[in-house]
């Protein structure tokens, strides 16, 4: 039986990963809110800034974003800020963006969703 558990992420490591097309990317992005693409070739990555009240606010959220992260394998580059957090995704082993980079982005944006 497969497991419930908020912490499983074996699922999400076994689903191959490639790289999307340019035109796959630009799809996507449109379909998600403040969600950038930046950088070029192996630097490439999708981004957004997430603004807070306060650090309690932006370090609540940076904790909440991990474990998303550790659900799926996926872990973004963060800048940390006052009231700030920018977030990057993008996928080392196909030196590209993969739809695991957009699944997490629509994720990151879930957790504020509710609030
Ligand atoms: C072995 C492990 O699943 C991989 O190294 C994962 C870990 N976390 C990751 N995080 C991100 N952002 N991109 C990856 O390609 C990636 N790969």
């Amino acid at each position: 039986m497969p497991s419930t558990s908020m912490l499983s992420f074996k699922d999400w490591k076994s689903t191959p990963r490639r790289a999307l097309s340019a035109t796959e990317i630009v799809g996507a992005l449109a379909r998600l809110d403040g969600w950038k693409l930046t950088g070029n070739d192996a630097d490439v990555a999708i981004e957004k800034t997430y603004t807070f009240a306060n650090y309690f606010e932006t370090i609540a959220f940076v904790n909440a974003l991990a474990l998303v992260a550790h659900r799926f394998d996926h872990h973004p580059d963060l800048s940390v800020h006052y009231n700030r957090c920018v977030v990057r995704f993008n996928t080392h082993d196909v030196s590209g963006i993969s739809q695991t980079d957009l699944d997490c982005a629509a994720q990151a944006d879930a957790l504020l969703a509710a609030v």
